[in-house]
């Protein structure tokens, strides 16, 4: 028998709104996928051609540009900040809303005018999307890369500005911070590695469809 597929799904905060979609996409994993407390990495399913794997949301895209898994899900922020040529992203799954956002403190805000702006300094998860945004606009972005709490970044005067994921606003809020200026919504992509989609059509596409089919459900109900 071939080799099951793998489809790549991220850990933390969207796995809530993925469990109810992979579901009605047909695809039941063994019951320690749920489990938090679980130290297993790679999980099997009620199919034994699709088995999943549990990855950091940003190593989600580099697993399937390279092959190792043939499917996965993730947020178009990462798949933007990668702009891998491997991957397809043939569906929204119209999960994981939020936006990638310049946010400065609520006091800078107040005298400072973003259509000024000749060289920023930012703190950033996104150096590539970020400077990607200054450069159309004719800013000089200087980036210094952060994995996470970039909101600390203007308090301790890291950089007096940052570009973050902003969903309710309240990480700002709490950290005295205010948005200026969106770069780009964001929601999370079904993605698949183009190889897999020629070679292993017979079984990535019906998976695909699947996954379709389950959103517009969802969008419908
Ligand atoms: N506040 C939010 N609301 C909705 N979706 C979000 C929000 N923050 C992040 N996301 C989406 O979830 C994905 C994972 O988010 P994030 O990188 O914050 O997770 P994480 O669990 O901290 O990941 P890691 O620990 O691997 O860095 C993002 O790529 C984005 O697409
Ligand atoms: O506008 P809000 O609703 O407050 O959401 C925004 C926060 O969500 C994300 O972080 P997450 O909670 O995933 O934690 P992280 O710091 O581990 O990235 C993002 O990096 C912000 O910090």
């Amino acid at each position: 028998m071939a080799e099951p597929l793998v489809i790549a799904v991220p850990k933390g905060r969207i796995l809530a709104e993925v469990q109810p979609l992979l579901a009605a996409a047909g695809v039941v994993p063994e019951a320690a996928f749920f489990d938090e407390d679980s130290r297993a990495l790679r999980f099997a399913t009620e199919d034994p051609g699709i088995a999943l794997i549990r990855v950091r949301a940003f190593d989600v895209a580099t697993f399937v540009a390279h092959g190792a898994a043939q499917l996965g899900i993730v947020g178009s922020d990462v798949l933007g900040e990668f702009a891998y040529p491997e991957l397809y992203a043939p569906v929204d799954l119209k999960i994981g809303y939020c936006r990638l956002s310049v946010a400065e403190p609520k006091k800078l805000a107040e005298t400072d005018d973003p259509r000024g702006w000749s060289h920023v300094r930012v703190a950033t998860k996104y150096p590539h999307l970020t400077a990607e945004h200054f450069a159309r606009r004719g800013v000089q972005a200087e980036c210094i890369k952060l994995n996470g709490a970039m909101e600390l970044a203007p308090m301790l005067g890291l950089a007096p500005r940052i570009v973050d994921l902003v969903s309710s606003g309240r990480t700002l809020k709490e950290n005295g911070l205010v948005e200026v200026e969106t770069i780009v919504e964001v929601s999370s992509r079904l993605i698949v590695n183009r190889a897999a989609m020629k070679m292993r059509a017979g079984r990535v596409v019906p998976l695909v469809e699947a996954f379709r089919r389950a959103v517009n459900e969802k969008a419908a109900a």
